[in-house]
Parts: C-alpha cells; sequence; structure tokens
C-alpha cells in the first residue's frame, strides 16, 4: 500500500477549553484531489494549520510526506504548496515579480525560476497580464495568481483553503476551470471548503469532518451510496402535511430531510408499497446529491 502524503492519528487540538479536533483521523492517499469538507468551524483551517506546521497538536501524530510534525516543518514546508484563504500578494509588484520574488526564496535552482514562472502563468491563464500591477487585477484573478505561486514549485503536495470562497458564482466556476486543468498534472491536493458542489466537481475523494472530528469519507458516489441511496422522492404541502410525510417516513424506518417547503424521503427506491400508497405520488423524483448527505449526517445547512 502507497504512504499516505497526510496522517493524521486521533488528532486533538483544543485552544484553552475550546475544542478544534476531537480526534481526527484523516489519510491522504497520493495522487488524488482530495476534499475536506464541513461547515464553519468543523475545524478545516486547524487541519490545514498543523499540516503546515503553523500549529502544533495537542494530542494524536500528524504526519506529512512521511514525516512527523510538527519537528520536519522546515523539511515539510519546502515540500508543500500552499494557497492561503487571505490574500497576501505585494499588491504594488506586478504579476510575474510577485511570482519571482517567491522564486527567489524557494527551493528552485535560480536558473530555473524563469521557466516555472512561466508554466505557472500558463497553468492558471495569467500569461497575459504578467506585467500589471497585483492592485489592477480582479478577485478571481488575484486568487489565480495565488493559486499560480502554490504551485510554481510542483510540489510534492497543494494546500488549497478555501479556494473560491467569497467569490461570485461566475467567478467561481472560472476558477473551479483552472483547478481542475491542475488534476491532469497529477499533483496530489487537499482542499478545504464549505461548499457541497465545489467537492463535488473537483474532489476525488472527500473526508466530511465535523465537530473536530472525521464522519464520511468516501468518492462522492460512495458516500451517496452508503448515505442517501440513489433517489430522493419530493412531497409537498404545508407544515401538517410535511410533518405527516416526516412521521410515516420514519416509521418506515427511511430518512428525510426538509427541502425548503418539501420533504425528501431517501432511499426513495427502497420505500415499500405500503409506504408509496400511504404518501402517494411524489411531486419530484431526483437523484440524491451530496447535499442530501451532509444534512443527513451533519443536521447543518450547507451554503
Ligand atoms: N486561535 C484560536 N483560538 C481559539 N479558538 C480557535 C482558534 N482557532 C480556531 N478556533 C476554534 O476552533 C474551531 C475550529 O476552527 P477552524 O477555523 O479550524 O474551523 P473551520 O472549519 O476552518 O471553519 P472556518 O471556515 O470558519 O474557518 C472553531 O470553533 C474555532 O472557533
Amino acid at each position: 500500500m502507497s504512504v499516505p502524503v497526510v496522517h493524521f492519528q486521533d488528532v486533538v487540538k483544543t485552544y484553552g477549553t475550546a475544542s478544534a479536533l476531537d480526534g481526527l483521523d484523516l489519510e491522504v492517499p497520493p495522487g488524488r484531489f482530495f476534499g475536506l469538507l464541513g461547515p464553519n468551524g468543523a475545524g478545516k483551517s486547524t487541519t490545514m494549520r498543523l499540516i503546515t506546521g503553523q500549529s502544533r497538536a495537542t494530542g494524536g501524530t500528524v504526519e506529512v510526506l512521511g514525516h512527523g510534525m510538527p519537528a520536519a516543518s522546515r523539511r515539510v514546508r519546502s515540500l508543500l504548496g500552499v494557497v492561503p484563504q487571505e490574500d497576501n500578494l505585494d499588491i504594488e509588484l506586478t504579476v510575474r515579480q510577485n511570482l519571482e520574488v517567491f522564486a527567489r526564496f524557494s527551493a528552485l535552482p535560480p536558473a530555473g525560476c524563469g521557466a516555472a514562472v512561466d508554466r505557472a502563468l500558463a497553468a492558471v491563464r495569467l500569461t497575459d497580464r504578467a506585467d500589471s500591477r497585483v492592485e489592477a487585477l480582479s478577485g478571481g484573478m488575484r486568487r489565480r495568481l495565488l493559486l499560480a505561486r502554490g504551485i510554481l514549485t510542483s510540489p510534492r503536495l497543494l494546500l488549497l483553503d478555501e479556494p473560491t470562497v467569497g467569490l461570485d458564482p461566475q467567478i467561481r466556476q472560472d476558477l473551479w476551470d483552472v483547478i481542475e486543468a491542475l488534476r491532469e498534472t497529477g499533483t496530489t491536493v487537499l482542499m478545504s471548503t464549505h461548499y457541497i458542489e465545489e467537492a463535488e466537481r473537483l474532489a476525488d475523494e472527500v473526508a466530511v469532518v465535523f465537530a473536530g472530528r472525521l464522519i464520511a469519507r468516501g468518492t462522492p458516489t460512495e458516500l451517496l451510496r452508503a448515505h442517501a441511496g440513489a433517489q430522493a422522492a419530493e412531497y409537498r404541502g404545508d407544515a401538517s402535511r410535511r410533518t405527516e410525510v416526516e412521521a410515516l417516513v420514519a416509521r418506515a424506518g427511511l430518512t428525510s430531510r426538509r427541502t425548503g417547503l418539501s420533504v425528501s424521503v431517501l432511499r426513495a427506491e427502497t420505500m415499500p408499497e405500503s409506504l408509496r400508497a400511504e404518501l402517494g405520488a411524489p411531486d419530484v423524483l431526483r437523484p440524491t446529491t451530496l447535499e442530501d448527505v451532509f444534512v443527513t449526517l451533519t443536521g447543518e445547512l450547507f451554503v
């Protein structure tokens, strides 16, 4: 079996009396695009900080690229690419200068820096803005530049911390296209997100974290199969009808969730005939989604 790129065993992180990670187990296999999905406060940023060695676990073990953390922080950091949530670019420099400055302090051989900068700019489609000052760039372009900086050294592991948080939907789609193209390079990626659609679109495998613990893990298809089944049947109605549907579904041993003005019955394909007869025909019969999985697992409304 291949050695995981990230390996957390029973990791605990507390801040005073507050608990950020509460026995997190996590294995990121090499060559995968791995999504760490959870609502705000689930412990995603804390996980990222432990991987980069910016923070120290209160308990358990953290290994990154086979090295114990935080002891090997310096070595590990030279092998990582990090795309932070916050924009820490130098706005007075040009796009290319930002990358050149970063390259100079990296482990790249000086003779290879120019080519590496060109490659990274092309990968994020910023070649034609190479000589623009960062202050003139849009929010989406700045994110792409952060991404270029993250991949500049062809890292063994690329960390994307909420890569599209706060962006408009159209800009988010554009960035997803750019990120998706990275998949072809075979880089191992660990991306944290609270957007279900982002995980669904980009990740080969997803770990769902909630309250500092791993609560489910698998490919999107595996997660659907394990937690929501193939189809959801939606029943619309007023509050009393919704309550009635929920009660009937619970009595039949199935799971339902509120979806706006309707109740969605998960694993609709397994509904017994007696329940079908009681509920009548559904208003909508649809494939299940990762949102069904997450709401079922966490009870949280993801945005
Ligand atoms: N420096 C800190 N001091 C005190 N509590 C902290 C600190 N950092 C994180 N926490 C707490 O730990 C928990 C997990 O935080 P974390 O930032 O890792 O979550 P997250 O999943 O990244 O959410 P978000 O997307 O909101 O950052 C939260 O309850 C948070 O308030």
